[in-house]
């Protein structure tokens, strides 16, 4: 649980995927790799008691559509920020959702803990609106090279406590299906922060990185996500990719762009392994449910 205290406190990141030489992981691939699990139960209305995620949720709302799953999001979530105009979506979509609520009572209801960025995007009115409640906004306008996406996800690795940053997830909301540039941006986040799991949503998709220091078991929520999916080698191609559980499975494949990248592939059952020499983005098409 983060407390107040927590958020200004900075600790120092002890990374959950350790670095590994590469002759170290080649020991470690032929004897014991470790694995790590996915699973999107943060879209379930209501997750079984067999199925509870040991993982502690942020939340980071962008300047793009919300995702109509957002208030779920915000409930699984112990901590809200909002990437500079992410919090005018905030403001004027949330409420949109809740029709036979009073706007007022609704915007009052979702707070964002923090607001951070370079602050060029936020309304006065907005502004003003959530100083007034009490978020924290912090203004970074100095800082022209990295995203406000970025200076989230900074924020968040900074100032989590320590027992809570290897279990930590951070759930980014409107990251896709926007201005092609941005997307990039977001993509470029997530390999920047490999040690951390970060996830990009929109109403259609989700998409993480799966590092090449473990094998990979993602367990299919089948009521709200697939059949689509992809596997995208990102910044260098990969001599050997191995999975279980595709439609088109891959077996010591290569992939690369320009050369072969698993795009419209599909899930089959209830899991998929994925282990790769390479960092991989991992795709699945959301279903059109909220
Ligand atoms: N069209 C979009 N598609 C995808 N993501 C977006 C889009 N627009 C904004 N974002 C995300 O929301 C964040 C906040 O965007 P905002 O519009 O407030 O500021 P910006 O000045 O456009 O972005 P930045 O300062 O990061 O370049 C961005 O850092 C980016 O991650
Ligand atoms: C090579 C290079 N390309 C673009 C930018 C511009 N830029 C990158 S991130 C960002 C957002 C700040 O909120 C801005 C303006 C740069 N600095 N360096």
């Amino acid at each position: 649980m983060w407390r107040r205290a927590d958020l200004v406190i900075p600790f120092i990141l002890k990374t959950p995927f350790p670095i590994v030489s590469p002759r170290l992981l080649m020991k470690r691939t032929l004897t014991t790799m470790d694995t790590m699990h996915h699973s999107s139960t943060f879209l379930l209305p209501t997750v079984p008691e067999n199925q509870r995620p040991s993982l502690t949720y942020a939340l980071v709302v962008l300047n793009h559509n919300l995702p109509r799953f957002t208030p779920l999001l915000w409930k699984h979530a112990q901590l809200r920020l909002c990437a500079d105009g992410g919090a005018n979506r905030v403001y004027d979509e949330i409420p949109l959702l809740f029709p036979q609520e009073e706007t007022s009572v609704v915007r009052r209801r979702y707070k964002p803990d923090i607001i951070k960025g370079d602050l060029d995007s936020i309304r006065p009115e907005v502004h003003d609106f959530y100083t007034r409640l009490g978020t924290r906004i912090v203004d970074k306008t100095h800082d022209q090279d990295s995203t406000d996406l970025h200076k989230c996800i900074a924020c968040i690795r900074d100032f989590a406590p320590v027992s809570d940053k290897s279990n930590l997830c951070i759930l980014v909301a409107g990251a896709l299906g926007g201005r092609f540039d941005h997307e990039m941006g977001n993509v470029n986040v997530i390999c920047h922060f490999s040690s951390l799991r970060v996830i990009l949503l929109s109403d259609d998709n989700l998409i993480h990185l799966l590092p090449r220091t473990h094998r990979h078991e993602i367990h299919i929520q089948a009521s709200v996500e697939g059949p689509h999916c992809g596997l995208i080698p990102i910044g260098t191609p990969s001599k050997s990719s191995t999975t279980t559980g595709l439609r088109w499975d891959l077996n010591n494949t290569e992939m690369e762009f320009g050369g072969l990248v698993s795009t419209s592939n599909m899930v089959k059952g209830e899991t998929v392994t994925v282990q790769s020499d390479c960092n991989l983005l991992w795709t699945i098409s959301l279903k059109k449910l909220w």
